[in-house]
């Protein structure tokens, strides 16, 4: 018996995400929560055909913290996309006022209804809502390095598709899928395009190459732009978020001890790693970097087999700004300097 528990289902995000979790095999009860709505995505949801128990929660009112934790109880996995999304002209760090005590506040419940869940954590600005669940749940003496994650997973569909994109036909997207891969963090140059052997297709000026990266770092502006103040992404956050819980399924679900590759931001100073260099390890506690899930969680953090120059310069940037960060994410739960 699989539950999964998405916190913020009845949002931009939440809507598609509970969807298409609803089509789920591996998943045997899915539980709504949000603020608002979610009983009627949850009535709309119950008439898809599924083997699934489908419910949905919203608290009766503000002083309500009984209902959340219904809805929490026994989850495997708890997703969260709680929060407000960016408009045009906003970082993801001015997201950080609102969506940091509403991390902090649901990673909380989540800590004590289902302590052993996975927790994959959307809300933005995810460099510092992750280090938040993972200082609440330290709080509570829960935390699991093994099970906390920061979805980054928009950032490899995006470099998939863009580079395909760029390379005009010569590989699909779908070729791509784990041979190039973004690290580092989720915001803006923090986020590294690692594109592999593929650099020897792009015409030695770099220019083709600096519009990819930037591309791929400023994707959610992109979108945020087009909406025009009516949001950010959210069909293909839907889609990423999907990917990567379907592949921590897989993991966890296996009949056998089998393993699956993922790519996520996580607490790399308490995991196993392999190959993770020094620049890295040495000066930020959390970077977004191929993992192995098993059915336990993480196993390893990997570090990729080739980096170029570039992407070693891009890499060492993102550590110093993942670092900052954190700190800020931090201190939010403790109120005290690292
Ligand atoms: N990790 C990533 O790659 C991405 C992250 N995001 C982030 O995901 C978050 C959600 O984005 P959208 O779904 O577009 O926003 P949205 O505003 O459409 O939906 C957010 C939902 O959260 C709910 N909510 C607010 N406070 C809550 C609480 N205390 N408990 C339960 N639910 C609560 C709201 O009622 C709303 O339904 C934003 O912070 C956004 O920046 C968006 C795209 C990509
Ligand atoms: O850009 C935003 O605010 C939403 C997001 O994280 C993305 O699309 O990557």
């Amino acid at each position: 018996m699989v539950k999964a528990t998405i916190l913020g289902a009845a949002g931009g995000i939440g809507q598609p995400l509970s969807l298409l979790l609803r089509l789920n095999e591996k998943i045997d009860e899915l539980s709504l929560y949000d603020i608002v709505n979610t009983v009627g995505v949850a009535a709309d949801l119950s008439h898809i055909p599924t083997h699934q128990v489908i419910k949905g929660y919203a608290p009766k009112d503000k002083n309500d913290s009984e209902t959340i934790k219904v809805a929490l109880k026994g989850s495997d996995i708890v997703i969260i996309p709680a929060g407000i999304p960016r408009k045009p002209g906003m970082t993801r760090d001015d997201l950080f006022k609102i969506n940091a005590g509403i991390v902090k506040n649901l990673v909380h419940q989540a800590g004590l209804s289902c302590p052993d869940a996975f927790i994959c954590v959307i809300s933005n600005p995810v460099n510092s809502t992750v280090p938040i669940a993972v200082e609440e749940l330290k709080r509570l003496g829960v935390f699991n390095p093994r099970k906390v994650f920061g979805i980054t997973t928009l950032d490899n569909l995006r470099l998939e598709e863009f580079l395909s994109s760029a390379l005009e036909g010569k590989v699909s997207a779908a070729d791509l899928y784990s041979d190039v891969i973004a690290i580092g963090g989720h915001s803006g140059d923090s986020i590294v395009p690692l594109i592999n052997g593929w650099r020897k297709n792009f015409a030695s000026d770099g220019e083709e190459y600096s519009k990819l990266v930037k591309r791929v770092q400023f994707g959610g502006d992109e979108v945020v732009k087009a909406k025009d103040g009516k949001g950010s992404a959210t069909l293909s956050m839907a889609t990423a978020a999907y990917r990567f819980v379907n592949n921590l399924l897989d993991a966890i679900t296996a009949a056998n001890s089998s393993t699956v590759k993922e790519v996520a931001f996580v607490k790399i100073d308490e995991l196993k790693t392999k190959k993770v260099p020094l620049f890295i390890s040495k000066h930020t506690q959390y970077f977004s970097l191929p993992i192995v899930l098993g059915k336990d969680g993480i196993e390893l953090v990997e570090f990729p087999e080739y980096l170029s120059e570039p992407e070693v310069l891009m890499t060492k940037h993102a550590v110093e700004k993942v670092k900052a960060d954190v700190t800020k994410g931090f201190n939010f739960v403790h109120g005290s300097k690292l």
